[in-house]
């Protein structure tokens, strides 16, 4: 069988009626960043804000994925373009669920945040540069993962033994080194605001 044979099924219900049963649109906000910069904390933070205004929401996060979807992937180039290829499609799916999704993956390669995008309606496509300087995030060392790397006992770390491809056109760049998560939190409500996401 080949794709060929496979038909898009359009269903009556569509992301529209979603949106308008929910009261906001539907995006992806897609926090990119080192291990340890703070992408979890932060999207965790900005979800809390907006299921307590009502919203309805989804976070997709690296660690927990990594658990199910996507367990049987490693750390190498192709197996993190699988990873957030797979993520990337499932985003896609929510957005049309009528969701506001977001989502906490390294995403290192800029080739990779492309892909992702390709599943995402360009103007339902918001992406964070969670941007706190490696110095720092391995000083947090969160989960021990940076002695590791360093050490040798994992290969392919990013920032240590693998590269990070910083976004060029980032709509917002958060350094959580010298922003408080507070700020944060008000700068992507204000953000999403303005692109009139959540009013
Ligand atoms: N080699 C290597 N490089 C980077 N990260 C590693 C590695 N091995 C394990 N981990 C842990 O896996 C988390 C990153 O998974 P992601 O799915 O976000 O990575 S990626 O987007 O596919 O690059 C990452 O989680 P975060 O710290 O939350 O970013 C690490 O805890
Ligand atoms: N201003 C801040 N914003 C976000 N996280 C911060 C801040 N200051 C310190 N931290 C800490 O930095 C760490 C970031 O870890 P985490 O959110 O898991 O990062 P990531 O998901 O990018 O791996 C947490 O332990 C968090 O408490």
């Amino acid at each position: 069988m080949t794709h060929n044979d496979i038909k898009w099924q359009q269903h009556t219900t569509d992301a529209a009626q979603r949106e308008a049963l929910f009261g906001h649109k539907s995006a992806v906000i897609w926090f990119t960043g080192l291990s340890g910069s703070g992408k979890s904390t932060v999207a965790n933070a900005l979800e809390q804000a907006l299921v307590e205004q009502g919203k309805h929401t989804y976070l997709l996060d690296g660690d927990n994925v990594r658990h199910g979807l996507c367990a049987d992937l490693g750390f190498s180039a192709e197996d993190r373009t699988e990873n957030l290829r797979r993520v990337g499609a499932v985003a896609g799916l929510m957005v049309d669920a009528g969701l506001l999704v977001l989502s906490a993956f390294i995403s290192p390669y800029r080739n990779q945040r492309e892909l992702v995008k390709s599943f995402i309606p360009a103007d339902r496509f918001i992406e964070i540069h969670i941007s706190t300087p490696l110095e720092v995030c391995e000083q947090r060392d969160v989960k021990g993962l940076y002695k590791k790397a360093r050490a040798g006992e994992i290969s392919n770390f990013t920032g240590i033994s693998d590269p990070y491809e910083a976004p060029e056109h980032a709509d917002l760049v958060l350094d959580t080194s010298v922003t408080s998560l507070e700020d944060s939190v008000k700068q992507l409500l204000q953000l999403l605001t303005l692109k009139g996401i959540i009013s």
